[in-house]
Order: structure tokens, then C-alpha cells, then sequence
């Protein structure tokens, strides 16, 4: 049937494109900010949402596209920036006008455009690496979080190397530098990955439990109810380490280290049929399943604020 602009994937141009459109047609709502260079010198821009007429009570991070071949992950961010404006709902007006939403659409910029033009499969950016040929950091290893332990590897040709140190690659800087200007502002960090069909919180680095295991296993748990109610979807939930592997240097533990206590990871569809290649006309059920399953969370935590 009629496939509109938000059930396709779009290229990092026509997504810049989307950004100034959606700034240009929502100016009160919608604001654009550059929060640094990527290793090969494009912009990396997040968009800040709110609709409120007093002042936040605080914010939220959503990001997308941290692995470039993880597709569905972007038009994720599309999807939800686009259902925050469009509609009427009251638990979505009364998040909007509480919290302010910032949503990173595409994070690794050099990486996905090269998805596009060269190797569908690429994981990581596109940084150089000294005294190797090989290409590339990943970016959800780089963060000084237990850096470069297990589960991540000091071999740059490794699809999980860690990168030269903490935080060497621009686009984690970028990030990293965001939030630390931004601590006690941000109440929840949210990162959008693909597949496996999970919603993962800390920690990735070890197998103990964090002090708030209980409360945010809870948000898990109601989360991944609400997203099975829309297309009958099983997610998995639990700690990473437990769930899914161990991990070093992880954007979402470092997080929950800084503060941050609702830190969650989502591996969107599927388990493995398509893999990072799903298929478009999948799309539009993964995006409103799991645009349910975050409004269920950002619900929760507009009530703690
Ligand atoms: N700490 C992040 C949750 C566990 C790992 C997530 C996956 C997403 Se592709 C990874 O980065 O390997
Ligand atoms: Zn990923
Ligand atoms: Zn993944």
C-alpha cells in the first residue's frame, strides 16, 4: 500500500534535509543543535523538542544510528520526532510540556553515509587508525566506562575495537561534552540499536546488578508489555550483561555512572529472519510498537520529576 516518507529508509542527506524542514515547519517546537564534527568533518546535529510554556522540568536523550548498518534505528528517530509533533495525545502533551526531548537522528554520520555508498554492513565510524589498515572505532566501546575490558578489543580491524583511548573518537566527544554540561538537567538516557528484539539497561561491564536494578527492571518490564500489546512483538529485557554479552565502554553504562539512573538500550526487530537488513515495510510496526514502549517509559519518569 501507500508507503509514506516515514515507512522508508532515507539517506544522510535526505536526512539533514528532514532536520531543517522539521525546524523550519515547527520553530516554536522544534530547535536544532550542532554538538560537534564527526572524524570525517560532517555535523552532527540533535534535535530539541518541547512544548511547554513554563520551564522544563528536565530532559531526555534518545539516540539513533551509533552502528551505521542498524538502519531501522534512525528511521526509529524520524518516526517518534514526527509522532511528539503530530499528535494530540494527552500522556504525549503532558511529557512534551514537562521534559525536553532531545533526539539525535543519525549519530554516526560517516558511518551510515557509508552504509549507502559502500558497505552495507559497516558497524563503526570511519576514523583513521595509526599503523593499521583497517578503518574504524565503535562507538558504544569508547566511552570511560571500564574501557576496552571484556567485550570490547585493542584490535583496530575488530568490529568492537575501543578506539586509540577514552573518548578519542569526535563523535563521542561530542556527546560526552553534551551531557557533562548537562547533568543534573538530563533524567533518562535512551540509545536505539538493531536486532535481537531487547531492552537492556547496566550494566554491560559486569554481571551484579545496579542499585536501581529493581526499579528500572520494573520499567522494563512495563515497556516491553505495552510494545507486545501493539503487533504481539516478544522482547527480551534484563541487564546487558545477563541478556545479551558483556561490554566495555559503553555509552549507556557510562550514563547510569554520571547520574543518569533511567540508562536503557533497545535492540529493535528482528532476531535474525532479516537481521539489519528489515525489510520497509516493516518498519511502521516496529516504529509505532516502539514508540509505545518509550511513551510507557518517559510516562514513568515525567511522574519521578
Ligand atoms: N551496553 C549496551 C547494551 C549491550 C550491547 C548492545 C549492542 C548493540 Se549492537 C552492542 O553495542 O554491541
Ligand atoms: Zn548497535
Ligand atoms: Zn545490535
Amino acid at each position: 500500500g501507500f508507503s509514506s516518507y516515514y515507512e522508508q529508509y532515507h539517506s544522510l542527506d535526505e536526512i539533514y534535509f528532514w532536520m531543517s524542514q522539521m525546524v523550519r515547519n515547527y520553530p516554536s517546537f522544534i530547535q536544532q543543535i550542532l554538538i560537534g564534527p564527526s572524524s570525517e568533518k560532517r555535523l552532527i546535529y540533535v534535535l530539541k523538542i518541547f512544548k511547554g510554556t513554563s520551564p522544563p522540568k528536565g530532559a531526555v536523550w534518545i539516540d539513533c544510528g551509533i552502528h551505521a548498518r542498524e538502519w531501522v534505528s534512525p528511521a526509529f528517530c524520524l518516526w517518534f520526532v514526527q509522532h511528539l509533533i503530530g499528535t494530540q495525545d494527552k500522556v504525549i502533551a503532558d511529557i512534551v510540556n514537562t521534559l525536553e526531548i532531545y533526539v539525535l537522528p543519525v549519530w554516526n554520520v560517516d558511518g551510515y553515509e557509508y552504509t549507502w555508498t559502500t558497505d552495507r554492513f559497516w558497524r563503526k565510524n570511519r576514523s583513521r587508525n595509526k599503523g593499521s589498515e583497517c578503518f574504524g572505532t565503535d562507538l558504544n566501546r569508547n566511552w570511560d566506562v571500564n574501557w576496552c575490558g571484556k567485550g570490547a578489543s585493542k584490535d583496530p580491524c575488530s568490529q568492537i575495537f575501543c578506539g586509540e583511548y577514552p573518548e578519542s573518537e569526535p563523535e563521542v566527544k561530542a556527546v560526552a561534552t553534551f551531557f557533562r554540561q548537562r547533568l543534573n538537567h538530563i533524567k533518562s538516557y535512551i540509545s536505539v540499536h538493531s536486532y535481537s528484539q531487547m531492552l537492556l539497561f547496566p550494566y554491560s561491564y559486569t554481571t551484579s546488578n545496579s542499585r536501581d536494578h529493581a526499579e528500572l527492571h520494573h520499567v522494563a518490564q512495563k515497556a516491553v508489555n505495552v510494545l507486545k500489546s501493539v503487533h504481539h512483538t516478544s522482547y527480551t529485557y534484563g541487564t546487558s550483561a545477563q541478556t545479551i554479552y558483556l561490554s566495555t565502554g559503553c555509552s549507556d553504562d557510562w550514563a547510569y555512572d554520571m547520574g543518569i539512573k533511567y540508562s536503557f538500550t533497545f535492540e529493535l526487530r528482528d532476531r535474525g529472519r532479516y537481521g539489519f537488513l528489515l525489510p520497509m515495510h516493516l518498519i511502521k510496526p516496529t516504529c509505532e510498537e516502539t514508540t509505545a514502549a518509550i511513551i510507557e517509559m518517559l510516562y514513568h519518569i515525567v511522574k519521578t520529576v
